[in-house]
């Protein structure tokens, strides 16, 4: 390289020197240092006002290749005036941008010092240019303006400002005219074109490389990425996208994206109008059906892509396929909503529907009523049949329930065995009455489970809106207290909601509260009802019966509260409390008589079946062994006939520890002697609504004489209950009746009294 610049100091430069530096690819590209920012060249016509007054012209014959190696910086100020306004250059820096220019400036300048060869310029001729310095220059070129976002326009009128400015310049040097400036002149324009060809074959290279990159990357996307027209044909589609339109796989020019992809494209085409009037991405959510399986869901996002007057000149749109967030998600809202056993409403829902339906009815004007469900005795087909035989009718008592309602009414399942419907617009209360039956029925129908038919029914409570609440909370306590009050009347039947049941809700409630802290509170006590020997007429035992002196209402009887006890479960508390009171009166009065003296004490089925927990039913073993013969336990005909495993396994337990059975209120219910056979029993008590007529009524008597006689048969011992008078007493102890209890002999009393009656006890017998 023979071409020497100059410096501002006068010293002259040869291009050789000026440093370069090594692009990534190896080209080597000139980096030009900001040492002269004048036209340095012999004319003093030429650029004046920038001359430095101390240069001086080496060029001896000053031909274009010289000019431009010397003037390189002015050139490219020039130039530079343009190239900025190339869109902003593409936010190249001012540097990089020179750098290019520079490059294949000086290549082409070098070029131009020596002599073409006559080979050339045939080659030239016939349009087939040799490579030149100019050239990799230019490719570089080309292939940077790609990366940077310069259009094909951009980067010919990058080319054509640098041939003007070199040649303004030239001109104005008067360079043009001196000797052999023609030829030059040829074989510039043919450098530049050459520099300008290569550099946009490279741009075309590099930007078909960078298309087949993008394509590559969208195409093994699992994402559905596309672009389409204002009009909604299709402009590009990935392999995802087309996997899902019709078979056809290739893509038509101007295909539409509704027609050509039935599954998603008319919900995206229906979202079009949209992005191109308000300009502004959007997004959602769509299904997409497929011949097998679910629907797919896709997340989608339409992106307008706006030209330089800010129109929207075609919409770019991405799609994920989130089928399994979306199952997930489903799944989490079924969890917290849906009742995983029946697929039913949870409570939560069911809160949630009331709460709109009711505000919903209030708008409108209508009425709305909710039913609560209970099922009767669900607990023995979990106690009898196991849980999983409950499980499946409560799924099916699920689906015979809903079957019975419209599909705008909501059937919740809000607890184990509790069932609500609301039922929206009702008009008349016979629609309610009917539907409320319809349930009845369908729950009284047997169920089939493992080949059994199993029974159970429903209790139901009817609360309507307006008339009886105005609230969400206060229908369901209605609706619950109604239930109550049909599942107390009988079972299998509903009930409507009343004022009166709110107020008896209200002091059963109460009566609840303060009866979990009676025991606590030392306000239970035991009295005791003697049971005499009919021939001698002494007092040989005694039945505990448990009293609960209220603060309030005073004595209260065990008819009053047991049955409270047994629903909440206190009843395990306060029958262990009894027995042990018991035991120590029964230990106490053996020592008293010298001889051992039996107490009963009454086990309600309760007792057998609920017990949360063991340990309370291990605590009463432990105390009924200790106290053997002392303790006879009252039961029920019922209870033996129970034949959940349970049941019979703690009935065994109980007869292990050697206390003595009598079966409570016998005559009145199976009066089966079959299960005495199975089950030890010491002592059977005749019911006292046969003792009350035993000397005026025969059937009575007959019955009585019936069961001592079978009884005595069995070896069992008869002891009769509630006699009041002598001449019951009288026919009884005529029947051969063992024992007798009943306010003739002694109400029940205190612990204390009945010391002193014992105390009294032998001498005599009552007349
Ligand atoms: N199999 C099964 N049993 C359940 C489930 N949830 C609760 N339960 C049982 O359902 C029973 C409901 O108790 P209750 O309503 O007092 O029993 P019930 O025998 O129907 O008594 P009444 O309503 O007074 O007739 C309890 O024994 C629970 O253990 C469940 O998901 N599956």
């Amino acid at each position: 390289m023979g071409g020497q610049g100059h410096c501002g100091e006068g010293r002259s430069i040869a291009y050789a020197d000026v440093p370069r530096i090594v692009a990534h690819d190896g080209v080597t590209i000139l980096r030009l240092l900001p040492f002269c920012a004048t036209v340095r060249w012999r004319s003093s016509s030429v650029g004046a006002a920038c001359m430095d007054e101390n240069a001086t012209s080496t060029a001896a014959s000053p031909g274009l290749s010289d000019f431009i190696h010397a003037n390189l910086d002015t050139i490219l100020e020039h130039w530079e005036q343009f190239a900025r306004g190339i869109r902003s250059a593409h936010g190249m820096n001012a540097d990089t941008l020179r750098d290019h220019a520079a490059g294949v400036l000086t290549a082409i300048a070098d070029d131009l010092e020596h002599a073409q060869t006559s080979f050339e310029q045939a080659e030239k001729s016939k349009g087939r240019a040799p490579r030149e310095a100019a050239v990799s220059n230019a490719e570089l070129h080309g292939a940077d303006r790609v990366a940077r976002g310069f259009s094909v326009n951009d980067t010919v009128s990058e080319f054509r400002a640098l041939r003007a400015s070199v040649l303004h310049l030239w001109r104005e040097a008067e360079g043009a005219a001196s000797p052999g400036a023609g030829e030059q002149l040829i074989r510039f324009n043919e450098a530049i074109d050459q520099a300008l060809t290569e550099s946009m074959e490279r741009y075309a290279v590099e930007k078909e490389e960078t298309t087949r990159r993008f394509d590559t990357l969208l195409s093994s996307s699992p994402d559905l990425q596309y672009i389409l027209a204002v009009d909604g044909s299709l402009i590009y589609a990935n392999k995802a996208f087309l996997h899902l339109c019709e078979p056809s796989a290739q893509l038509l020019p101007r295909d539409n994206i509704a027609r050509r992809c039935p599954t998603i494209g008319p919900q995206l085409a229906r979202e079009l109008p949209h992005v191109i009037e308000t300009r502004a991405p959007c997004s959602g959510e769509l299904s997409c059906a497929q011949l097998s399986g679910p629907a797919l869901t896709y997340r989608y996002v339409l992106m307008p892509v706006l030209n330089d007057a800010g129109q929207v000149e075609s919409i770019t749109g991405t799609a994920r396929n989130i089928s399994e967030l979306h199952a997930s998600r489903e799944e989490i809202y079924k969890n917290a909503y849906y009742d995983s056993l029946t697929e039913l409403p949870n409570r939560r829902l069911f809160l949630d529907r009331l709460e709109q339906d009711v505000r919903h009815a209030a708008r409108t004007g209508n009425a709305l009523a909710l039913l609560f469900v209970d099922l009767d005795f669900f607990k023995e087909v979990n106690d009898r049949s196991g849980h999983a035989a409950g499980d499946l009718l409560l799924q099916e008592s699920a689906r015979r329930i809903a079957a019975c309602v419209r599909a705008t009414d909501t059937v919740a399942r809000i607890g184990g065995d509790e069932f609500t419907v609301i039922l929206t617009e009702v008009n008349k209360l016979s629609h309610v009455e009917i539907l409320a039956q319809e349930v009845l029925d369908a729950l009284a129908r047997p169920f089939r489970i493992d080949q059994k038919d199993v029974h159970v029914s429903g209790s139901i409570g009817v609360t309507l809106y307006p008339q009886d609440a105005s609230t969400p909370g206060d229908l369901v306590r209605n609706a619950d207290q109604a239930m109550y009050v049909a599942k107390q009347a009988g079972r299998n039947r509903f009930s409507f909601f009343t004022v009166e049941m709110r107020e008896s809700a209200w002091v059963r409630l109460q009566m609840i509260d303060e009866l979990r802290h009676a025991l606590a509170r030392q306000q239970l006590d035991v009295f005791y009802q003697p049971i005499v020997d009919l021939d001698t007429g002494v007092i040989v035992k005694a039945e505990a019966l448990v009293r609960w002196h209220h603060p309030r209402h005073g004595l209260v009887l065990p008819e009053e509260f047991i049955g409270l006890a047994e629903e909440t479960g206190l009843i395990d508390d306060i029958g262990a409390w009894v027995l042990a009171q018991a035991a120590a009166c029964a230990r106490a009065w053996s020592a008293l008589a010298g001889a051992p003296f039996q107490i009963s004490v009454n086990k309600s089925p309760a007792e057998f079946t609920g017990r949360a927990m063991i340990q309370s039913w291990d605590n009463d073993l432990a105390l009924f062994e200790r106290a053997g013969k002392q303790i006879a336990v009252e039961i029920t005909e019922g209870l033996l006939l129970n034949d959940t495993p349970g049941v019979q396994a703690r009935l065994g337990q109980l007869a292990q520890t050697g206390v003595q059975f009598s079966i409570d209120d016998f005559g009145i219910g199976y009066s089966s002697m079959a299960y005495l056979k199975k089950f030890k029993v010491d002592f059977l008590k005749i019911d006292q609504s046969f003792v009350k007529d035993i000397a005026t009524n025969l059937n009575s008597s007959v019955f009585a004489e019936t069961i001592v006689l079978m009884a005595h048969k069995l070896g069992l011992k008869v002891i009769a209950e509630g006699i009041e008078t002598a001449e019951q007493r009288d026919v009884l102890k005529t029947m051969g009746c063992d024992y007798a209890q009943g306010f003739l002999f002694s109400k029940p009393v205190s612990s204390a009294s009945f010391e002193r009656l014992l105390a009294g006890n032998g001498n005599r017998a009552p007349e």
